[in-house]
């Protein structure tokens, strides 16, 4: 059977890649979308969520809109529209969607599946992690009943994409990072050091514009705009497949291996949003930050052609 998944997104371009991604994996079954700021604001990304299923031809699943803000209440949000496009889109002046979010909130609605189907649920979050440490707040059984978080957040000894230290997700909403971590919920993190591996090429893009595929034919006019950004801050012909990764954690995880450990997240100071594991290499003397915290799985290497494969041949078969 299908496992149902939760796409928690800011949509964004490689957001829209990897809900459509999941709508042509037949081992998930997208149960609703919510939405979170990151890449652009909550409202817009309820918009952009909306209309990626009216594209897709999807209006049956549902969109329960996420919070406007962090979990510390704060408003600076920190929107990544120079990777996006200010509408997150890719700039395409798109109709805006006539469909309407459900009146639950993101995390309301995650608490509500939980509840309906214990242990069959898996999130999947790629942005800030603001609804799903919500959710553990308001309800303590949450995080037992979640059959598993895969977050797309971290970047696990190598330089964040913020600043040196800190990933965009996690960055956002440390605080809420830092609550899903230390859960004792079925977390699998998919950071940078994984994403920066899987590389869509300009080679794979024209493959996507020449293919009869809906979701290709979409993607490839969306995707100029995310092309330009990593030439300009990369200086590279080609973008990193975040979020279709991290979906593919969550539908076959035989693609990366993951190393165990427990994770926290730093809230303060110039490394605000670095995430560090504990490697267990070292058993600390004296109590620490991480001791005695339930254990995340952080995913370390990468089949890369195979996920690259994969997103291609689902996205063409569309
Ligand atoms: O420089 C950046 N700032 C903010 N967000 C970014 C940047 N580069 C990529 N992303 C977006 O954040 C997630 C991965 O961290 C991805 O969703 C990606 O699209």
């Amino acid at each position: 059977m299908a496992r149902k998944i939760i796409i928690d997104t800011d949509p964004g371009i490689d957001d829209a890649m990897a809900i459509f991604l999941a709508l042509q994996s037949p081992e998930v079954e997208v149960i609703g979308l919510t939405t979170i700021y990151g890449n652009v604001y909550t409202s817009l990304a309820t918009r952009n969520a909306l209309h990626l299923l009216e594209v897709a031809g999807r209006t049956d699943i549902p969109v329960a809109e996420g919070s406007h803000v962090t979990i510390t209440k704060g408003t600076k949000l920190r929107i990544a529209s120079f990777v996006h496009g200010a509408d997150g889109l890719g700039n395409q002046n798109f109709l805006p969607p006539s469909g309407k979010p459900i009146e639950l909130s993101a995390a309301a609605f995650m608490i509500e599946q939980a509840n309906q189907y214990p242990g069959e649920v898996t999130v999947v979050a790629l942005g800030p992690l603001t609804n799903v440490a919500l959710a553990i707040e308001e309800d303590p059984a949450f995080a037992e009943k979640i059959g598993q978080i895969v977050l797309l957040g971290g970047a696990f000894l190598v330089n964040g994409n913020v600043n040196p230290a800190a990933e965009a997700n996690i960055f956002g909403d440390p605080e809420a990072a830092d609550i899903v971590f230390t859960s004792g919920a079925d977390v699998v993190a998919v950071g940078l050091n994984v994403t920066h591996q899987v590389v869509l090429t300009e080679l794979d893009r024209a493959k996507l514009e020449q293919s009869n595929g809906k979701f290709a034919q979409y993607l490839s006019k969306i995707l100029d705009v995310y092309f330009a950004y990593h030439q300009e801050s990369y200086l590279m012909k080609g973008v990193y497949l975040h979020d279709p990764t991290a979906i593919l954690a969550a539908i076959d995880p035989s693609l990366m291996t993951f190393m165990e450990g427990v994770v926290r997240v730093q809230t303060s100071g110039i490394t605000r949003g670095l995430t560090i594991l504990y490697n267990r290499q070292k058993r600390f003397g004296e109590y620490t930050e991480w001791t005695d915290k339930p254990t995340s799985k952080v995913a370390v290497t990468v089949d890369a052609p195979a996920v690259v494969k994969l997103v291609m041949d689902r996205l063409m078969e569309s």
